[in-house]
């Protein structure tokens, strides 16, 4: 019955007028308007109207939830108010995320009869290769673009946790691209390693004279960062006694140079890293329980690169083009069967290693799984082991058993092992007789 209602004409006016790309849809998903913002940046060519959403954009047959994804349209039936998700979709540019924010619009009887969607493409990240920043598409990585979506532009402090070499830097760059302070500048302070004085006159700056050394006056990051965003990578170092000052500026949003008695208004927003345990930390005393707070208004993980594998082909491709541009390498299938089948403990930043040293080793246009490491080759080879009589070593859900992932760790290492047996069972622990037992059981499987 709701087809039959025809939106109000002025409804429609309204909508041209906009600047950001919107349309309009009915409850059964179909496109009845689409603003000119939207006509110039999302059409291809063939008119929208009279199509569904989820066929435009996502090339379905059925409604996204269907489909497995999040549906702002049902979100918003349901709940009868405003919804935002971010979906990937395809736009003349390709896909690309796009931000969306679903209205529900009432007819004279009350009933939601249809949805404006505004669109705002989201361009710190892509799901393709020929992207500067962040690339994924894995459901962890679009759940913390999701995040990133949310949170960015407000002012909140957000704390990325995360396993070093995850990309936590980038994350915070694509935060600042995506908050309203991204014409201002964006300022990494390396927290580790730096020692209490210093970091005080690095982050408020100082007079002339305030301590020896001091030649001139300069400004602290705070200051250098003013309009924009300060960026604290790795904030669980941050020593005691400066956690306190730090806890001072974000309280009263004032900050003192080094031999200056003058209150100075800080205009930041921060973003905070660490790969450390903070909560664990505060509770052996080294991390102030207040600061925390300070500094976490907004969490937000950023997931291990083993729990987002399937991006390994898409940043296989990325990072390839950034460590050996100009050279047009690929990788081999037997290649790319051993990085996906590889744990990465050093994450993204590992996998970039190793492609920038394959690509060293390679005088072809091909990576084959020859040019790689060979402390990657072993695991995969046992993989492959294990994929033959795969049911043994996986769980019913597909993940590998304990079994499996001591069966793996231990053989890397075996490999990896340069010297005696009895050197390799104090490494791991273990008698000499279980080393022989388990090298026994593992190598005949
Ligand atoms: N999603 C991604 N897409 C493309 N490149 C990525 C991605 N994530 C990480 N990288 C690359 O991986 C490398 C490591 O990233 P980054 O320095 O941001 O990690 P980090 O988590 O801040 O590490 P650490 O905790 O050691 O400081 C960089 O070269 C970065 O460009």
């Amino acid at each position: 019955m709701h087809n039959d209602t025809r939106p109000l004409p002025e409804l429609l006016s309204f909508l041209d007028t906009l600047p950001e790309p919107h349309i309009l849809c009915d409850r059964d998903y179909r496109i009845i308007a689409a603003n000119a913002a939207y006509r110039a940046g999302f059409a291809t060519g063939r008119s929208v109207i009279g199509r569904t959403c989820y066929e435009v954009s996502h090339r379905y047959n059925v409604p996204c939830d269907q489909a497995g994804e999040s549906c702002p349209l049902a979100k918003g039936l349901k709940s009868g108010q405003r919804e935002r998700v971010l979906h990937l979709h395809h736009t003349p540019r390709g896909e690309e995320y796009v931000n969306i924010e679903l209205s529900p619009i009432r007819d004279a009887s009350g009933e939601i009869a249809w949805f404006i969607e505004k669109m705002e493409p989201m361009n710190v990240a892509r799901g393709l290769s020929d992207h500067a920043g962040l690339v994924g598409r894995a459901p962890s990585f679009q759940h913390m673009l999701g995040l990133i979506a949310r949170a960015a532009p407000s002012n909140a402090s957000i704390l990325l946790q995360g396993e070093s070499g995850t990309g936590k830097e980038l994350v915070a760059n694509a935060i600042h691209a995506a908050s309203h302070r991204a014409d201002h500048p964006f300022v990494a302070v390396d927290c580790s390693g730096l020692p209490e004085t210093l970091f005080e006159s690095e982050v408020f700056g100082h007079e002339r004279g305030a301590f020896t050394g001091a030649t001139s006056r300069k400004p602290g990051l705070v200051e250098a960062a003013s309009g924009g965003t300060l960026f604290l990578d790795e904030v669980g170092d941050i020593p005691l006694g400066m956690q306190v000052k730090l806890l001072r500026l974000l309280e009263t949003g004032t900050y003192r140079r080094v031999g200056s008695t003058e209150l100075r208004r800080a205009d930041i927003r921060l973003v905070s890293a660490t790969h450390r345990p903070l909560k664990r930390m505060i509770a052996q005393g080294s991390f102030r329980q207040d600061l925390y707070y300070r500094i976490n208004t907004f969490p937000i993980t950023v997931p291990p690169l083993r729990e987002r594998a399937s991006d390994i082909p898409l940043l296989v491709e990325s990072l390839l083009a950034r460590v050996a541009a100009g050279r047009r390498l690929r990788v081999s299938p037997a290649a790319m069967a051993v990085l996906t089948a590889y744990s990465f403990p050093g994450n993204v930043r590992e996998l970039r290693n190793v492609l920038e040293r394959a690509s060293l080793m390679c005088d072809g246009d091909e990576i084959g799984a020859e040019h790689l490491d060979e402390e990657l080759r072993i695991p995969a080879a046992t993989a492959d082991a294990s994929d033959a009589d795969g049911q043994r070593h996986r769980s019913a859900d597909g993940a590998p058993s304990w079994d499996d992932i001591e069966r793996r760790s231990f053989l890397q290492v075996v490999h990896a092992h340069r010297g005696s047996r009895k050197a390799l069972a104090e490494k791991l622990g273990l008698s000499e007789r279980t080393l022989y037992r388990k090298l026994r059981q593992y190598q005949q499987e």
